[in-house]
């Protein structure tokens, strides 16, 4: 494999445009070896309030650059990541897993947003309104909400960075960042790049700790602090949340899910598995929007059962840096006993191991094995938390109906998927699963052209697509008198 000549490891918090070191650092670890790869700052409550401070202090001067400006400098950022996506991507295979080219593609769909809001922030409207007084006139203005703080999760350590930066310095905010412990250095690697662009001192700024729950509780509750962004699971989401009520911030929140993932006796099985692996083993299961309960309709499940098996055989599971990895370790020793529990559960109540169910210990104790369970019932732990492992769990519906009655059926609406050929009912089931992003037919629906975003208790507001902007902006009516 081609490796990168240039090195964007840092190890200090950024803030105000300065890399600052702490008295006590904490260790980065490549979860495929438990190898150190460095020893990161651990920022406290105290490192968070200066952070705020030093985004509150570029506010101004970020708020007072025109749109066009901020599109700019937010273009080179784009630029300068993209020139750096191979040494970025092996910096990301080292500290989170996944493999090289799929770190490398993360690093692109991470840049996209932040192209992508470079150009929203040319677009972005005010309206006229109608008259209503014959001396008033009035209109709307759309402004950036102020300081905005940020939580962020190890599974896409870069990509869930940008998908809330670019928008917030679009909107001409500024922005402090705790990112997860398990992953810090592909977020101070971006800093590194905003900075040698020419971001503001100040515009962005990078608090690794932890303790998160200290610094979180600087994060919501800070009086400077006007939004709050979360990505993580849904527990710590609504303990952010209500964090957040006492200073009234504006919130959005990307959460936990539990994705159905449908196949109707209509589909082109053949289709519907290439869709299910993408859904299923991208990032090795850990993906909020993966295929975590598969639905098979039983007309077709003995037929599906053996070809989706037969492809199973095919995964290649490796270190990031082999060469056609699959997909590689898990994020660490919880995440593994999390599925060697799920598993275990399922088989104990009665679900059938059709391959796998077991740590590939040739190549490490966080290595699991490609998995594929059947029998699987709704009333099984498997079916009711997030897998985030490299496991399918099959269950069968007998018509229509009974499929998405059991695919609405947990607390969460993250993303769903269906495969069918029936126009009408793709139109009639599009219509009545309850979530927030539908894949008909496809297992990659994450784009920063599209709204990324759940219902129920998978999250509040959208990220990316057109509607990604307002999360960082306030509305703001005027109206203007003695015209008469
Ligand atoms: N909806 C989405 O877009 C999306 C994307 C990625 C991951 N997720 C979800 O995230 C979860 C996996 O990520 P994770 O394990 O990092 O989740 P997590 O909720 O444990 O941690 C997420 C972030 O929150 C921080 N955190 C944890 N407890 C905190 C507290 N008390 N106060 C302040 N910060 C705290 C962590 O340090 C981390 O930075 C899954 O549930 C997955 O579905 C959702
Ligand atoms: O874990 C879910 C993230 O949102 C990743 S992606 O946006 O689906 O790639």
């Amino acid at each position: 494999m081609a490796h990168s000549k240039r090195s964007l490891i840092q190890t200090n918090a950024f803030i105000d445009g300065h890399w600052v070191p702490t008295d006590e650092r904490f260790s980065v670890k490549n979860p495929a070896t438990s190898e150190v790869i460095t020893e990161v700052a651990d920022g406290d409550s105290q490192l968070a309030e200066r952070a705020i401070d030093a985004a509150y202090r570029a506010l101004p001067l970020w708020q007072q650059k025109t749109p066009a400006e901020r599109a700019a400098v937010l273009r080179k950022w784009h630029q300068a990541i993209l020139a750096n996506k191979q040494a970025l991507g092996e910096l990301m295979s080292s500290e989170q897993g996944k493999p090289v080219a799929e770190a490398v593609g993360e690093i692109e769909y991470g840049a996209s947003f932040i192209d992508w809001f470079a150009g929203e922030a040319e677009r972005s409207y005010g309206d006229i309104l109608p008259q209503s007084q014959a001396e008033q006139r009035s209109w709307i203005t759309k402004q950036g909400v102020g300081v905005c703080t940020a939580i962020t999760p190890w599974n896409f350590p870069n990509a869930m960075i940008t998908r809330k930066v670019a928008p917030a310095l679009a909107a001409g905010c500024t922005i402090v960042v705790k990112p997860p412990q398990q992953t810090p250095l592909s977020a101070l690697a971006l800093a590194q790049l905003a900075s040698e662009v020419g971001i503001p001192d100040g515009v962005i700024n990078i608090v690794p700790t932890t303790d998160a729950k200290a610094v979180g509780e600087v994060l919501t509750t800070h009086p400077r602090v006007r939004k709050f962004t979360f990505t993580g699971s849904t527990a710590v989401g609504k303990q952010l949340m209500e964090q957040c009520a006492g200073t009234m911030k504006k919130v959005s929140l990307e959460l936990g899910g539990n994705a159905p993932f449908i196949v109707f006796k209509s589909a082109d099985i053949d289709h519907a598995i290439d869709q299910l692996m993408i859904a299923k083993f991208r990032n090795a299961g850990q993906t909020c929007i993966a295929a975590n309960r598969v639905f098979i309709d039983e007309a077709i499940e003995e037929d599906f059962i053996q070809r989706l098996e037969q492809r199973l055989e095919s995964l290649k599971v490796a270190a990031g840096d082999v060469e056609d990895a699959d997909y590689g370790p898990l994020i660490d020793e919880s995440a593994v006993e999390k599925v060697e529990r799920l598993v275990a559960q399922a088989q104990e109540q009665g679900a059938k191991l059709v391959r796998g169910g077991k740590v590939l210990t040739d190549l490490g104790r966080q290595f699991y094995a490609p998995t594929l369970l059947n029998k699987v019932t709704a009333t099984m732990a498997i079916a009711q938390e997030e897998i985030f492992g490299p496991v399918i769990a099959i269950q069968t519906f007998a018509d229509e109906e009974e499929a998405i009655t059991n695919a609405n059926s947990t607390p969460f609406g993250l993303a769903g998927y269906f495969c069918s050929q029936d126009i009408a009912q793709i139109y009639r089931v599009s219509e009545q699963l309850d979530c927030g992003m539908l894949g008909i037919n496809a297992g990659a629906i994450s784009h920063a052209y599209n709204a990324f975003g759940g219902v129920k208790e998978s999250g509040i507001g959208r990220e990316g697509s057109r509607y990604g902007l307002a999360e960082y902006q306030e509305t703001k009516n005027i109206t203007l008198g003695g015209l008469a």
